[in-house]
C-alpha cells in the first residue's frame, strides 16, 4: 500500500527536519552578515507541524489521509440508479460539465457530498485542533499565522480583502449576465432574476469556474466557438501530444525543455490496468534538476490542454531554480508557483494562437469571435475569484476560532452566498460538511494561492505582452487580451530571470523583477478584461438584469 509508506516517509522526514531545526536554533543566525546565509537559516528556523510530539503527528497523518482517501474512493450512483461506481473523474466532472438536466445535476450535486464531505465532518474538527497545536509549537497563534506565515507579508489578509474589493464590481456584471442566460435556457422557476445562482447549474461540480457554461453565454452564439475541444478530437491528439505541444510553447520562449526523465516517468492518462490512482493533476520535484514528473488522468478536452500548462508550469520553475539552495527550491511564494503555467496558458487560447497551431480555422480579427474568446476566460478567471477567497476565509475562520465547530457548514455557505452569489439546491444543514467535498480540504491544501495567481498571472502576462512588443496600453488596435507571446526569446529571458530566484528573496523581489512593481495590484486582470466589462455593462442595462443577489433565502439551518 503506496498510502502506508507514505505515512511513514512523512514521519522519517519529520525527523530530519527536528533534528535539523534543533541544530539551527543553537546558531545565533540572526547575527550573520550574509543575507543570503541568514535568509536560509530564517526558514530553517521554521519547524511547521514537525513540531508535533511523535504520536500526534502520526495522528495528524492519519487523519489527512483517511479524509484523503475517502475523497479519492468515493463513488456514487447515477439519477437512475443503474450504475453505482461513478467516479469524481472522469464521470462526474463530465456530468457537472455537460449535462443540462437540472434533476440529474441535483442529484449528483447532493450524492457527491453525501459520500465525501459528510463522512469527514468529525474528523476534521479534530484535525483543526491539530493544527492550532502545531501552530502553538512554532510560536504562531493558530493555524491561520502558521500557513499565511510563507507570504511575509504584515497585512497579507487585508492586501487579498482590497484585491476583492476592486474586482466585485466586475464580478457582479458577470454574475448578473449569467444568471440572466441561465435564466432563458432554464426558466424563471429554475432561475431567479435577483437570488443568488442555484450552484448546480454553473458546469462544475464546486462552481469554482464557469467555462463549461460556454454554449449559453456566448456573447455572439453563431460565430466561432474558442473551444477547441471538438477539433482536437477530430485531430486525434493524445494526452503526449498536449503535452508535447506544451514543452513546444515552453521552448519557444527560450525556457528549459522537459528532461529524458520527465517523458518517461510521468503518467499522462488514467492507466487501464485498474490501478486506483488518486486522479488530481500534480506536479513532482525530485530535487536533483532531472527527476520531475507529471500525474495527470488526461482527457482530451480545451481545458485539460490548459491545465497541462499549469502543471508543466510548475515543473519549469523545478528546473529553473535547480542550482538554488534546498530551502530557496520553493516558490517566491505559492501564489507565483501556480501562475507559471496559467501565464503562458494566456497566450496559448487566444484565437491568434489556436489558429497558429492549426486547431482553430482562418479567423479573421472579427470582434464577435474576440468577445467569445473574452468571455470563455472571464468565466473561468473572474468567477473562480470568490471561490478562491472563500476557501481560504473558511479556513481562515475555522482555525483561528471565529467561525465555531458547530457552525462550520452554514458559516461556509454564508460565505458562499456573500462572495460567490449562490445557493446550494436544497438547504443545506450542520449535519453535512461541504467544504469536505473539495479536494484541497480533505487534502489539507492551501488555497489563497490560486486567488494571488489568478491576479499576478495578468500583472505577469501584461509585462511580459509588453516586453514581446505585442501589447501597448496606447494602441487599442493590439489589446492585451490578443496578446501571444509565442516564440518571443526577450520575454522567456525575463520569466527565466525571476524563476531562477526561486525563494531566495522576498517575493516582491521577483514580482520587481518581472513587472517593475513590488505589490499585488488588479489592474492588469482589469485592462484585460476591460473590453468584456464594457459590454457586460451595456447588455446588462439592455436585458434590464439585477445587479447583485438577494441573501434572504435560507441556504443552510442548525439542525434543531
Ligand atoms: C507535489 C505537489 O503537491 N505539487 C503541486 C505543485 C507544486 O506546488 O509544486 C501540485 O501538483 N498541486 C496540484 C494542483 C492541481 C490542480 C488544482 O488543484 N487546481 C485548483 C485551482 C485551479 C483551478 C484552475 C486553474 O486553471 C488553476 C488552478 C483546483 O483544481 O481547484 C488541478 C488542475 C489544475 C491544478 C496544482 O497543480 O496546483
Ligand atoms: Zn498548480
Amino acid at each position: 500500500m503506496t498510502s502506508a509508506g507514505m505515512l511513514a516517509s512523512r514521519l522519517e522526514y519529520a525527523r530530519f527536519e527536528k533534528d535539523r531545526w534543533k541544530q539551527v536554533t543553537q546558531v545565533d543566525w540572526k547575527s550573520i552578515k550574509d543575507e543570503n546565509v541568514k535568509r536560509q537559516f530564517k526558514v530553517l528556523s521554521k519547524l511547521g507541524t514537525a513540531a508535533l510530539p511523535e504520536d500526534r503527528l502520526e495522528k495528524y497523518d492519519q487523519l489527512q489521509s483517511g479524509m484523503e482517501r475517502t475523497y479519492s474512493t468515493a463513488r456514487v450512483c447515477n439519477l437512475n440508479g443503474t450504475s453505482c461506481d461513478l467516479s469524481l473523474e472522469p464521470d462526474l466532472s463530465e456530468i457537472m460539465a455537460n449535462s443540462r438536466d437540472p434533476e440529474e445535476l441535483e442529484h449528483v450535486w447532493l450524492a457527491w457530498r453525501e459520500n465525501t464531505g459528510k463522512k469527514m465532518r468529525n474528523s476534521y474538527k479534530e484535525f483543526v485542533e491539530l493544527i492550532n497545536e502545531a501552530a502553538e509549537l512554532n510560536g504562531f497563534s493558530d493555524g491561520t499565522e502558521l500557513w499565511l506565515d510563507v507570504y511575509d507579508t504584515a497585512d497579507f489578509q487585508s492586501q487579498i480583502a482590497r484585491l476583492w474589493d476592486q474586482l466585485t464590481p466586475l464580478y457582479e456584471q458577470l454574475h448578473a449576465y449569467v444568471r440572466g442566460r441561465l435564466r432563458q435556457h432554464y426558466g424563471e422557476e429554475v432561475v431567479s432574476r435577483d437570488g443568488p445562482i442555484p450552484a448546480h447549474l454553473l458546469g462544475n461540480m464546486w462552481s469554482q469556474s464557469w467555462g463549461n457554461l460556454l454554449d449559453i453565454c456566448k456573447p455572439y452564439p453563431e460565430k466561432a466557438s474558442v473551444d477547441v475541444t471538438p477539433q482536437m478530437k477530430a485531430q486525434g491528439y493524445t494526452p503526449l501530444k498536449m503535452f508535447q505541444m506544451s514543452d513546444e510553447f515552453f521552448t519557444s520562449l527560450g525556457l528549459i525543455p522537459m528532461t529524458p526523465e520527465f517523458w518517461n516517468r510521468s503518467i499522462l492518462e488514467k492507466p487501464d490496468d485498474g490501478r486506483e490512482l488518486v486522479c488530481h493533476a500534480s506536479a513532482w520535484d525530485f530535487y536533483d534538476g532531472k527527476d520531475v514528473r507529471i500525474k495527470q488522468c488526461t482527457v482530451i478536452t480545451m481545458e485539460y490542454f490548459v491545465t497541462a500548462h499549469h502543471e508543466m508550469g510548475h515543473i519549469e520553475y523545478y528546473l529553473q531554480y535547480a542550482r538554488q539552495p534546498q530551502v530557496f527550491k520553493t516558490g517566491a511564494n505559492p501564489g507565483f508557483h501556480e501562475a507559471v503555467g496559467d501565464t503562458l496558458a494566456l497566450s496559448v487560447a487566444t484565437p491568434k494562437h489556436l489558429k497558429k497551431i492549426g486547431l482553430l480555422e482562418e479567423v479573421i480579427n472579427d470582434p464577435e469571435v474576440d468577445m467569445n474568446f473574452l468571455m470563455s476566460v472571464a468565466l473561468d478567471k473572474i468567477a473562480f475569484l470568490p471561490f478562491g477567497y472563500v476557501m481560504d476565509k473558511w479556513r481562515w475562520g475555522v482555525f483561528s476560532g471565529d467561525i465555531s465547530e458547530d457552525d462550520l457548514n452554514c458559516e461556509w455557505w454564508k460565505l458562499r452566498l456573500g462572495l460567490q452569489g449562490i445557493e446550494p439546491p436544497q438547504v443545506r444543514s450542520e449535519m453535512d460538511f461541504d467544504p469536505g467535498a473539495k479536494y484541497h480540504i480533505p487534502g489539507n491544501v492551501p488555497y489563497i494561492r490560486y486567488f494571488v495567481s489568478f491576479i499576478i498571472q495578468f500583472q505577469f502576462h501584461k509585462a511580459l505582452c509588453i516586453t514581446a512588443n505585442q501589447y501597448d496600453p496606447n494602441d487599442r488596435a493590439r489589446p492585451l487580451h490578443q496578446c501571444d507571446i509565442y516564440n518571443n526569446k526577450e520575454a522567456g529571458k525575463k520569466l527565466a530571470k525571476m524563476l531562477s530566484m526561486g525563494a531566495s528573496k522576498p517575493w516582491p523581489d521577483a514580482m520587481e523583477a518581472i513587472t517593475g512593481q513590488r505589490e499585488m495590484d488588479a489592474t492588469a486582470l482589469r485592462d484585460y478584461f476591460q473590453p468584456l466589462e464594457d459590454w457586460l455593462k451595456r447588455e446588462n442595462q439592455e436585458n434590464q438584469e439585477i445587479i447583485g443577489w438577494k441573501t434572504d433565502e435560507p441556504v443552510c439551518t442548525r439542525e434543531p
